[in-house]
């Protein structure tokens, strides 16, 4: 079996309808991209998945959708005005642009040394670019500007007029959404802390050099859970959600090879954070961040009442106390986290008859298509339609009546589709059908009115 590549998910996803180069026609815009028809079914799927257990079969947590654009003083409040920056750095050569971390990293990925750069001053960065002769990746010389702080947030004006007393930012991540409505939201909805509060919804950062395909774009999806609790309590929430992200990347059948997590170290640490954790996964590239789990304290509530002179302190209807609640957040990346799992499924088999497949292993609650329905002939259509539209009803799936049984399959098994559903002559008079399955590439011959029942006991996870 060969190695997946960026190259092959690139192509298939391109070939096939996941993914396309953003404005294509205008010869694009930096790293964006749009999801094709299976794209933005698998992308729905992930987030449906997401959903499901972290908001419908959770008894803790509840949604919401906040806008994107908010109050300016709310990134005054989260330190994002401040403080959301990335070191820049800038080849006097050929003036391209580089995160400072990501040359690092990138060398250490070179040499097979293991680090982490986050939380190093300027001056470190700077001298170990030196020592190392870091040479740009560009053009290749070793000339580079010192590092400036480079904020990411994308700017923008409110109304008809372009001055600073208009101008508001593109959210660089949902969060804050939720910190805002914490009053409003404990109160509708009566929870009691420990409670979380569930989002997922479009971020913008000006990322310095996005790239790897939808792994860093500019526009992207998050899925996060602001999780509240009580002081002293957080370490041991802290680790439930931890292992309850790592449990859903699993039930979802990613591999275990493909995924570590990685405990900041206490130099690495943010100032207000009392244990961070990153899920990584194992991208062509290298291991990349997929999920982030922070226990926050009570940093982001206290810094939001500190100036909004809202009073956001949680009172105990037990105990009476007044406190502020501490804060988990796992934060995971939709596009991100779709990326992984269209790598995670890609697989290349050689058939006892010496053929080979491409075959996107996706769990069924992923795969864009749930069944596909195949008219063995022509003169079958009719009928085959009918289970179809049957189907249809249900779940999403496709009708295909084109080219052999075999090149179906094949077409089929690249896009991921868990069954195949073949109607046949003898389908007439039994009412039953043959279902091929994807992975074991076994048939059995099923009635018509269990179909509904098989695809759905699919879909668990
Ligand atoms: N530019 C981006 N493109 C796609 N997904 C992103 C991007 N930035 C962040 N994410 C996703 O959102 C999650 C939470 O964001 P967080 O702020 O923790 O990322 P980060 O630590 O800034 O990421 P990085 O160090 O890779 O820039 C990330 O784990 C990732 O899945």
């Amino acid at each position: 079996m060969s190695k997946v590549t960026m190259e092959k998910i690139v192509s298939l996803s391109k070939t096939r309808g996941f993914v396309f180069p953003g404005s294509e026609i205008y010869g694009g815009l930096a790293n964006t991209w749009d999801y094709g028809p299976l794209g933005v079914e698998l992308k729905n799927n992930v987030k449906k998945a997401w959903w499901k257990k972290f908001v419908q079969e959770s008894k803790y947590n509840v949604g919401l959708d906040a806008s994107i654009l908010m109050n300016p003083q709310a990134w005054v409040a989260s330190g994002h005005v401040g403080g959301f920056a990335d070191p820049l750095m800038d080849c006097k050569a050929c003036k391209a642009r580089f995160r400072a971390d990501k040359l690092i990293e990138d060398h250490f990925a070179k040499h097979g040394k293991e680090g982490v750069v986050d939380g190093w001053p300027h001056e470190q960065m700077e001298a170990y670019i030196r020592e190392n002769h870091i040479k740009c990746p560009e053009c290749g010389k070793a000339d580079f500007t010192g590092i400036r702080q480079f904020n990411l947030m994308f700017k923008t004006f409110q109304g008809v007029t372009e001055d600073s007393s208009t101008q508001i930012y593109l959210r660089p991540e949902t969060a804050q959404g939720i910190f805002v409505n914490f009053k409003n939201v404990q109160r509708a909805s009566r929870k009691k802390v420990p409670f979380g509060i569930a989002q997922v919804g479009k971020s913008f950062r000006n990322e310095i050099t996005p790239g790897n395909f939808t792994f860093r774009t500019r526009e992207f999806e998050q899925m996060e859970l602001e999780f509240f609790c009580a002081p002293g309590e957080d370490l041991e929430w802290f680790d439930y959600w931890k292992q309850y992200c790592l449990d859903w990347l699993k039930n979802l059948n990613m591999k275990d090879a493909s995924i570590r997590s990685r405990d900041h170290a206490k130099e690495e640490l943010s100032h207000y954070s009392n244990a961070t954790t990153d899920i990584e996964f194992l991208f062509p590239f290298g291991w990349g961040e997929l999920w982030g789990i922070a226990d926050r304290t009570d940093f982001d509530l206290k810094a939001h009442m500190t100036h909004s002179g809202e009073d956001l302190r949680y009172v105990d209807p037990m105990t009476n106390e007044k406190y502020v609640p501490y804060c988990i957040e796992p934060s995971l990346g939709a596009d991100r986290v779709t990326l992984a799992f269209l790598v995670d499924a890609y697989e290349e088999e050689t058939l006892e008859d010496g053929s080979d497949r491409v075959v996107m292993k996706f769990h069924p609650a992923l795969a864009p298509f749930k069944a596909a329905v195949f008219p063995l002939a022509k003169k079958l259509n009719d009928e085959a339609v009918k289970v179809f539209e049957m189907l249809s009803k249900e779940f999403m799936v496709d009708y295909d009546d084109s080219g052999s049984i075999g090149k179906r399959y094949r077409r089929h098994d690249e896009i991921g589709t868990p069954f195949c559903i073949t109607f046949d002559f003898d389908s007439l008079e039994d009412g039953q059908v043959t279902v091929r399955d994807r992975d074991t590439m076994t048939q059995k011959r099923v009635p018509i009115a269990e179909l509904i029942d098989l695809i759905r006991e699919s879909q668990a996870f």
